[in-house]
């Protein structure tokens, strides 16, 4: 036992050593950083890193391998981006306000007003007829943009898909009649263009959050893009299919929190109210909450929604028919006018 004791007597003068290179070499680091700051050099340096390993696992003489001292130096490289508050992986597009500024959504629109801002209309446009009268309601309650779904992702094939190009026309009417923004799906690459012509802001529905393929011809469109978070997305890939759309070239974006999919079966999803903060600490997209989608019934809408702004969300969507029994979609969770009303009253109080 004298033997163990007096090595490790000797491992704690060598762990000391190291203490000392950890934090002398953390100093230096830090000096670069400030550097880097005065020329908005990138901080994370991939190829520096390389050449460190190289010239390190090249001198190794063991006995440890030069795959460990990769790992442990490694490891070094990450923990000291992390203390200068960098992650080691690239950041993202839509999470690094040092290459690319995003707008805000009182930017994409030009809006005179600050948010947050609410987004109602019927699931599905149906006639001209109910369009014009939601676009009566939201305009007499400046409201300034208004849903409408022409394509609709259906559960099941024999529910109603939507009135397609017509609706379309229909939302694009109501919406320059009354200076409306028009917001509509789209579920198909060959739908954008035509979408894009007539409606102001492309939705990207939950079931096509991974649609690469739609998120890249959405977002080269140049159109501002309202992405819904994938029913069972992690808040990660929800970011990363963002990062697709911004990797357009397209800066206005808009994210929407609909509810996840879990054990719960009380409300249609479970709104993870939480994804909002994170979305806004790690990205600079502004986050809204669809709350019609989320809870799937009209009775505790009020206090959600209030829930929803309280921490911090940019705005609401919510579904708004003139006859929700008579809806031919989501009939459940549809707000009549007058339940509309009261819910803008609510959120005024
Ligand atoms: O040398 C640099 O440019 C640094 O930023 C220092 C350092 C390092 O830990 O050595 C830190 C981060 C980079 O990814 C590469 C190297």
């Amino acid at each position: 036992m004298e033997k163990i004791q007096a090595l490790r007597q000797q491992v704690d003068e060598v762990n000391e050593h190291i203490l000392q290179s950890l934090n002398a070499r953390a100093a230096l680091i830090k000096q670069i950083r400030e550097l880097k700051d005065k020329v908005s050099s990138d901080y994370f340096d991939p190829e520096r890193e390389e050449e460190m390993l190289r010239n390190i696992i090249e001198k190794n003489e063991g006995p440890l391998s030069g795959k460990m001292i990769g790992d442990i130096f490694n490891h070094i490289f990450k923990v000291n981006l992390e203390f200068m508050g960098i992650s080691h992986e690239k950041l993202p597009l839509v999470s690094d306000i040092n290459k690319v500024k995003f707008c805000t959504i009182k930017e994409m629109f030009n809006l005179e007003k600050e948010g947050p801002y609410i987004i109602a209309g019927p699931c599905a446009i149906e006639s001209l007829e109910y369009a014009e009268k939601i676009a009566q309601l939201l305009k007499g309650n400046n409201i300034k943009f208004i849903r409408g779904g022409a394509y609709k992702p259906r559960t099941s094939p024999y529910d109603f898909q939507g009135l397609g190009k017509e609706g379309v026309k229909i939302l694009s009417h109501v919406g320059k009649k009354h200076n409306l923004i028009t917001v509509s799906e789209v579920v198909d690459g060959s739908e954008v263009e035509s979408v894009a012509k007539h409606i102001d802001m492309i939705q990207i529905g939950a079931r096509n959050m991974q649609n690469f393929e739609l998120l890249k011809r959405a977002g080269a469109s140049g159109k501002p893009i309202l992405l819904k978070r994938g029913m069972s997305a992690t808040i990660k890939e929800f970011i990363f299919a963002a990062e697709y759309i911004a990797l357009q070239g397209n800066k206005k974006i808009i994210l929407c929190e609909r509810g996840i999919r879990t054990f719960e079966n009380k409300t249609r999803n479970t709104l993870d109210i939480s994804s909002i903060p994170i979305i806004k600490k790690e990205t600079q997209l502004p986050i809204i909450v669809d709350i019609s989608h989320s809870l799937g019934r009209k009775d505790i809408i009020q206090p959600i929604a209030k829930a929803a702004l309280a921490v911090g969300a940019d705005g609401l969507m919510v579904e708004v028919h003139p006859k929700p029994e008579l809806a031919l979609s989501d009939s459940r969770q549809q707000l009549d006018p007058e339940e509309f009303q009261e819910l803008l009253g609510a959120l005024e109080a």
